[in-house]
């Protein structure tokens, strides 16, 4: 094998570095098992040279892009098969994946099957009867059939009970007919909807006996299995060219009075007889399942998107140099700058908080999928409200951390080389997708509000809440990292106290409730914000403290070090809070402002450690500036003679416009 020349300046990082890097990458894979299990697979992956692609993506036209897209999709999906261990449940399998990013090193811009995966073969899992689980899981599973998650339509998104897309029964035939009655009615945006898949679940307004029967889920053939030809009764097309997941192959479609079969709603839930009478689900939010289901993978895949931009701006801040910071001395590298550390040291945080997280919400999640399996639907309003939260905490962080990482790049993270705009582009829509961020963190509000009345009636709280119960008044700051997440505690009840008195402030005033509800909602929102930051302070010091308890002593201080900052972070971010509702005096400000940098000074010499700890390799990375032997100007040289434009010396457009324009000829 070639010698690799790592670039000094990362060598001697590396060599600075206080922990082993070995023990931090199987602390976050949970195990050296699993991550020697992880390698094997990226080994694996990585070795079949089809899956690479020979012109950078960047250069191929919209069309080239989704063939080379689906091209690899199959390929990959089948290398993946062949590793699949048959012996694992689909919840360890889903737990022991949420450290794999080697998707990204096949499809920069996301795979064609995403949707396939991550929610048609859940909805079938979460909302078919045994029959239909046995008979399309199977097909499913197999990829004999390709789907997607048909729900949001052109005029609606959020408001479900708004859809359009109706399915009224018919007894005589015994089949179900979905229809479009408008332009808004067409399905929007579902992944893989455009030319990919020939089923799709769609979300469509039942009509059974003239009545309407809320939304629920039918699995519609859309292309014929053989020719692909959209079915007659059903117009299908791509929607165009994004901001981001170009190959995602996003779709619309459209209802002409298409009949399909009776058995093709999915009828776990409710269910609708061969006479057409309707029978409830013992929840009709249940219907929403497999939103929640997503809502908690986002969170993970938020963690591992940081993890990939922090690691190549912290790489290439320790490459690069640039100014001076004393006259006398050579330009330091830029990851001296104490205002760069500030920049990106959260990032690293943020992606340990989010990811320790997810898997304490994946848990939680199995434990109450299990129990709503059993007919237990207790804890199903304070899963919807977790699921709600952290997926809108974790977007927008990671959609800010990402955004900061390349800001930190400075010109080179503008370049698509750096793959750090393309990283921009995958987590942004997580604010939006599965829930744009307001509407869930009104969610999140309602059911703190309604806690709030069960705390007034002295009744038991959902543990994520209980601590609104808690009157104790906090009388001293003292600045420790449980302290302080007791200060955000205390924030969120003071935000939430003060957002329920107004809103019952104003329906005294003669608002109604809903509009009363409407005004009060800036502050609802933010009272629910203040919520999950309690809450993700809280599991990572408690998860942490958990699993880390058994690190050699110098990988848990790095570790407690990270803890800290992402608290202190926080609480300086939010001081007028904290000067709101906690003790927290001027003198408790500078404290934690001097500690906040001293942490800064002490994960300084670590920094290039902590991101080798991610353990994600360059072919994932994809990244001229983060590549693990820091040689950012030679891939940059050689990523931009790549561009097609170098491959001749001079453009036709020269003698075509350039010339003659020039020459006053044009
Ligand atoms: C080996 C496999 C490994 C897999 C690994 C995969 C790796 C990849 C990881 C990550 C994936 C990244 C890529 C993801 C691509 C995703 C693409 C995106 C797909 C989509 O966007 S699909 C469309 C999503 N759409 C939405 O989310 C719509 C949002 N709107 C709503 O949810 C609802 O309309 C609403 C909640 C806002 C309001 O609903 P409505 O019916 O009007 O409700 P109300 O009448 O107001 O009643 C509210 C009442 O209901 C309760 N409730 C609401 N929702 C739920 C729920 N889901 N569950 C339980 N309860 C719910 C709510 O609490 C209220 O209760 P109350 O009345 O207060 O008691
Ligand atoms: C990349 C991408 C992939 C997607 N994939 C799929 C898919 O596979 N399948 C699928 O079905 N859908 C998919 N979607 C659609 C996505 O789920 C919706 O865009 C999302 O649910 C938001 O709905 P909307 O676009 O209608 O936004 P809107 O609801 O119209 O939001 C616009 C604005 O109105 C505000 N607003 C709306 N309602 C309220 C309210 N009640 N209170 C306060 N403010 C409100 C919002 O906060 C926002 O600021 C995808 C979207 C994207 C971007």
């Amino acid at each position: 094998m070639a010698k690799i020349t790592v670039n000094k300046d990362l060598a001697s990082e590396r060599a600075k570095c206080e922990f082993n890097v070995e023990e931090l990458t199987n602390y976050l894979d949970g195990g050296r098992e699993n991550t020697a299990r992880r390698r094997r697979m990226e080994d694996k992956v990585l070795s079949v040279k089809e899956l690479r692609d020979e012109i950078p993506e960047e250069y191929l036209s919209h069309k080239e892009k989704y063939e080379n897209a689906i091209r690899k999709a199959v390929l990959f999906y089948k290398v993946q098969k062949s590793l699949d261990d048959p012996n694992q449940s689909d919840h360890e399998r889903i737990r022991n994946s949420y450290r794999s990013t080697i998707t990204s090193a096949i499809f920069k811009d996301n795979s064609p099957l995403t949707l396939h995966i991550v929610m048609f073969i859940p909805a079938i899992i979460g909302q078919g009867n045994d029959e239909q689980r046995e008979y399309w899981l199977k097909r499913a599973k197999n990829m004999e059939i390709i789907g997607t998650y048909a729900q949001t339509e052109l005029g609606h998104g959020t408001f479900l009970r708004g859809l359009e897309t109706t399915a009224t029964y018919d007894p005589a035939t015994e089949e179900f007919v979905l229809h479009s009655p408008t332009l808004t009615a067409y399905k929007w945006w579902p992944g893989g909807l455009a030319h990919t898949a020939n089923y799709c679940v769609v979300m469509a307004i039942l009509y059974t006996k003239s009545k309407n029967c809320g939304i629920q889920p039918f699995i519609v053939q859309i292309r014929d299995e053989e020719t692909h030809m959209p079915l007659p009764g059903i117009k299908l097309g791509e929607i165009g060219a994004k901001l981001g997941y170009n190959t995602v192959n996003n779709g619309f479609l459209g209802f002409d009075n298409h009949r399909i079969p009776r058995d093709r709603m999915l009828m776990r839930n409710a269910q609708v007889s061969k006479d057409g009478t309707f029978t409830a689900g013992a929840n009709s939010k249940l219907t929403y399942g497999t939103m929640v289901y997503v809502r908690v993978l986002i969170v993970n895949n938020m963690a591992n998107l940081l993890a990939k931009a922090v690691t190549i701006a912290i790489r290439y801040s320790a490459v690069r140099r640039q100014s001076k910071l004393k006259p006398e001395d050579p330009e330091p590298q830029i990851l001296d700058y104490v205002t760069q550390q500030h920049k990106l040291f959260i990032g690293i945080a943020t992606s340990h908080a989010y990811s320790r997280t997810a898997l304490w919400l994946w848990d939680h999640y199995a434990k109450v999928t299990s129990e709503l399996n059993a007919g237990k639907l207790d804890n199903l309003p304070e899963l919807h409200s977790l699921a709600c939260c952290l997926k809108v905490l974790s977007s927008v962080d990671a959609a800010v951390f990402v955004e900061r990482s390349r800001l930190a790049c400075g010109g080179h993270g503008y370049m698509l080389s750096s793959n750090l705009p393309q990283t921009y582009g995958l987590v942004t829509p997580a604010s939006t997708f599965e829930g744009e961020n307001t509407v869930l963190l009104l969610q999140v509000a309602r059911s703190l509000v309604k806690a709030w009345q069960q705390m007034l009636n002295g009744r038991q709280l959902a543990p994520s809440m209980a601590y609104l119960a808690d009157q104790k008044q906090l009388d001293r700051w003292d600045g420790s990292v449980n302290g302080i997440i007791r200060a955000f505690q205390k924030v969120a009840r003071g935000k939430l106290a003060f957002s329920v008195a107004n809103f019952e402030k104003y329906q005294k005033m003669g608002l109604s409730r809903e509009d009363a509800w409407n005004k009060a909602s800036v502050q609802l929102t933010a009272a629910a914000e203040s919520h999950g930051r309690a809450i993700v302070v809280q599991v990572f010091k408690t998860e942490t403290d958990r699993i880390a308890s058994s690190l050699s002593p110098p990988l848990r201080k790095a570790l407690d070090q990270l803890v800290e900052l992402f608290t202190l972070y926080w609480a300086l971010e939010r001081l007028g809070d904290l000067l709101l509702y906690s003790p927290l005096s001027e003198v408790d400000v500078r404290d934690m402002q001097a500690r906040y940098e001293e942490l800064l000074e002490k994960i300084r010499p670590n920094a290039v450690g902590l991101v080798d700890g991610f353990d994600i390799r360059d072919e994932i990375l994809n990244s001229a500036l983060g590549a693990y032997d820091g040689r950012v100007y030679e891939r940059l040289m050689e990523e931009a003679l790549k561009s097609p434009l170098n491959a001749e010396p001079v453009n036709s457009s020269f003698h075509k416009y350039l010339k003659p324009f020039m020459q006053g000829k044009l």
